[in-house]
């Protein structure tokens, strides 16, 4: 008796789950077709605001120096070829530099090896400030 009537409730509970998910998935069904959750990049109204440049993702490379930091910026960002890294300068202040040919544009900055990346003349807090992602050869 008591177990026909557990299994009677559970019945119910299973009945009123798959409702629910029902409901659920209709939900998250709706929200693809608004297509808000799944944009790339950052909102037109914070560009229009603040610049173009000021918000992009921003990669940072530092490191030792002939690490081969701008190496690694050319080859992978400028499509040069390895070999021509031989002739590539030194560099000797904080460059910065946007990438646009990529599916998402956005800006690298890199650091001289022959200084320290903390030095004050370097003013370093607001390249890290802006940092997505650091890149240490
Ligand atoms: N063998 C070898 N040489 C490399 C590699 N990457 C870069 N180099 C060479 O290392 C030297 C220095 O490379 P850079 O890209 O100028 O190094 P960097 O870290 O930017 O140097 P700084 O600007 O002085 O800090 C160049 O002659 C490159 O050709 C590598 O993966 N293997």
């Amino acid at each position: 008796m008591a177990a026909s009537h557990g299994a009677g409730m559970m019945g119910a509970a299973a009945t009123s789950d798959y409702g629910s998910s029902n409901t659920s998935l209709d939900r998250a069904g709706d929200e693809q077709e608004d297509g808000s959750n799944f944009e790339y990049g950052l909102d037109d109204v914070d560009e229009d605001a603040s610049g173009p440049g000021d918000m992009k993702p921003t990669i940072v490379l530092m490191g030792q120096k002939r690490s081969g930091k701008t190496s690694i910026r050319k080859v992978v960002f400028q499509k040069m070829s390895p070999n021509e890294t031989l002739f590539v300068e030194s560099t000797a202040r904080v460059t910065s530099e946007s990438v646009t040919s990529s599916f998402i544009n956005f800006e690298t900055i890199e650091f001289p090896g022959q200084m320290s990346p903390f030095d004050a003349a370097l003013d370093p807090v607001s390249p890290c400030a802006r940092c997505g992602a650091l890149l240490f050869v």
